[in-house]
């Protein structure tokens, strides 16, 4: 890991809330970063060789960005604030694994962020062989550190797995942990143990639902409310992000259900 330094900092937001929520929220943002923009050169009169998909185009871009590590210096040295966090001597330890291995095709390095095994599966099926600089730089802290973060990084750069993967990760830990209860509940109660109304909602759901919603105004709601657990709700400004966002993220989920 490069040497410490404050790059992330916290925001002020006194006058936003007025009181009694002072230590619950707490926002942070990196505004250290360079964006090294690669001229492209005029090509006029030359129509291009291939068309190529914008996903299949995205991709290949995230490929050339993680071998190219001058693209984007995105640095986030504080990634894990030690009073909060504690062991930053781990975290020293994983950042400089990583670089190491940021060259080399294998899956170590998106295991070191502390992500399940079955999200690391997910992973090498889709060939994501190594992650790319936001999500490296954003993973352990969101996964391992349980950190707020707000970044930054340029279109295509891999932003979407930056923020689901410690979402989905999040999710699949909370259905372990109530499939462990309940498995211990059986074991203690001889089975026959009545399941929380919380729990049947639980259990109802799809193992891979996942939705896209749009906001209409002045909707009534109806009396029934459909109890089903709400794991995680991303807010986006267009229609259209939160449909490839959603795309996205079911890729990685359809795998880990298979
Ligand atoms: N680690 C990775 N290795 C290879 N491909 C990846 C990796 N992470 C994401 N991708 C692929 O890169 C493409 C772009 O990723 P993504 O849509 O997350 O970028 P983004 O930064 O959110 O872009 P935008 O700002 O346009 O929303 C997607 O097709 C995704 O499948």
């Amino acid at each position: 890991m490069a040497k410490k330094a404050d790059i992330w900092k916290p925001i002020e937001i006194e006058n936003i809330f007025t009181g009694g929520v002072e230590g619950l929220i707490g926002i942070e943002e990196c505004t250290e970063y360079d964006l090294n923009i690669v001229s492209k050169k005029k090509t006029k009169n030359k129509l291009p060789r291939y068309k190529e998909s914008p996903i299949k185009r995205k991709k290949k871009k995230i490929d050339e960005m993680s071998k190219s590590k001058s693209k984007i210096t995105l640095l986030a040295n504080d990634l894990f604030s030690p009073s909060k966090c504690g062991n930053t001597t781990e975290i020293e330890e994983i950042s400089s694994d990583m670089k190491l291995k940021q060259d080399t095709l294998n899956l170590e390095v998106w295991s070191s962020f502390g992500l399940p095994n079955s999200i690391l599966k997910a992973i090498e099926k889709l060939e994501f062989t190594q992650p790319t600089q936001i999500q490296s730089l954003t993973l352990p802290a969101a996964i391992l550190g349980r950190r707020d973060i707000l970044g930054a990084a340029e279109t295509g750069s891999g932003k979407t797995l930056a923020f689901g993967l410690p979402i989905l990760a999040g999710i699949l830990k909370i259905k372990e942990q109530s499939t462990n209860k309940r498995i211990s509940d059986e074991l203690m109660n001889n089975s026959d143990s009545e399941e929380s109304d919380f729990e049947k909602a639980e259990n109802e759901i799809h193992e891979n639902e996942m939705g896209c919603i749009k906001s209409i105004n002045n909707v009534e709601f109806k009396q029934k409310v459909v109890s089903k657990p709400l794991y995680a709700l991303i807010l986006t400004p267009t229609r259209e992000l939160a449909m490839q966002i959603k795309t996205h993220l079911d890729a990685v989920s359809s795998q880990i259900y298979r």
